[in-house]
């Protein structure tokens, strides 16, 4: 089985609200995709459509190149993380999963390998009932780990989660993904998806803003300012404004330069002798790039709603 997910097209909605508006976008193997955007846009109904739970008005939805619906052991093929605080309180993790793994035709010895998996087997035996946000996150991951799925999808996993466990979180999708494996993830927190997703699908009111890799967006966003810190500010203006570049005083010796890239700046200021202690290219943190493309999303609604 191809390990894909493809959202061709999907519209859907619940009575006077569109919640999804032509979605659109394919998740690729061996890549942790992150799937963001503000409440509301449709990031769960996307998924609930993948998984067969919710039936689209118009499109498709393809795992590994067919629907949901018409695998046979469903588990084997796709893995989800829904809704973690959906357990049945008195059962205990490990009678979770058995339940969910005989369903498949899987054996307890893989209940007990996905309970390693996810820190979980010392309190195995424990009522679910009891447990916090964070280990009903990681019993949640590992019932979407127990038929090896090829394909995972997860909603809000790091919802609940402390430090530590957003850190154990990163590295386990991180190494899932470095498997082979397609792992969608969505979030509304791109701070949550920074050093995790490769790719992200950007999502608003139903509709894809930005389909991208995170090492293209950042350096879109980044531009080419560098922060200039120099004794020898006006003598460095000059020089770097006839290279081509323009420059800004941001403070008496701090001048943000944009036009040249680092280098370009350490090489003229270098001909001619002029000091300096810092030269830094700005970079953006996915936080930003995400602000700069949800504001022009607005922006551009706004503007062809006023032109209709
Ligand atoms: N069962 C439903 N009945 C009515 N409206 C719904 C239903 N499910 C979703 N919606 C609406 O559809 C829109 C998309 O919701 P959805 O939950 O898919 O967004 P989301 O991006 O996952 O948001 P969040 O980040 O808050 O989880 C919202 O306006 C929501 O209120």
């Amino acid at each position: 089985m191809r390990a894909t997910i493809e959202v061709i097209g999907l519209r859907k909605r619940f009575g006077p609200t569109l919640a999804l508006d032509g979605m659109s976008f394919t998740v690729q193997p061996g890549q942790v995709t992150g799937f963001v955007g503000p409440n509301g846009a449709g990031k769960s109904t996307t998924m609930r459509v993948v998984l067969g739970l919710d039936a689209a008005d118009k499109g498709r939805a393809l795992v590994g190149g067919r629907p949901y619906r018409s695998l046979s052991d469903p588990l084997r093929h796709v893995g989800a993380l829904l809704d973690a605080a959906a357990l049945q309180p008195g059962r205990t993790a490990r009678n979770h999963l058995l339940w969910l793994a005989h369903s498949q035709g899987l054996g307890a010895a893989r209940v007990d390998e996905v309970l390693e998996l996810t820190g979980l087997s010392g309190v195995a035996r424990r009522r679910a009932g009891g447990y916090s946000l964070g280990m009903r996150q990681r019993l949640g991951i590992a019932a979407a780990l127990l038929g090896d799925p090829p394909v995972l999808l997860l909603d809000e996993p790091f919802n609940g989660l402390d430090p530590e466990g957003i850190v154990w979180m990163r590295e386990l999708l991180a190494g899932l993904a470095g498997q082979g494996r397609a792992v969608l993830v969505s979030s509304h927190l791109m701070s949550e998806l920074q050093d995790t997703a490769t790719q992200l699908v950007v999502v608003g009111r139903g509709r894809v803003i930005a389909d991208t890799s995170v090492a293209a967006l950042l350096s879109a966003v980044s531009g080419d300012r560098v922060t200039l810190r120099t004794t020898a500010g006006p003598a460095a203006a000059t020089l770097l404004e006839e290279a081509g570049a323009s420059v800004e005083f941001l403070g008496q010796d701090t001048l943000r330069v944009s036009g040249l890239a680092a280098e370009e700046i350490v090489g003229v200021l270098g001909a001619q002798a002029v000091p300096f202690s810092e030269v830094a290219a700005h970079r953006a943190t996915l936080e930003e790039a995400y602000m700069t493309l949800t504001r022009d999303a607005v922006e551009f609604r706004a503007g062809r709603e006023v032109t209709q």
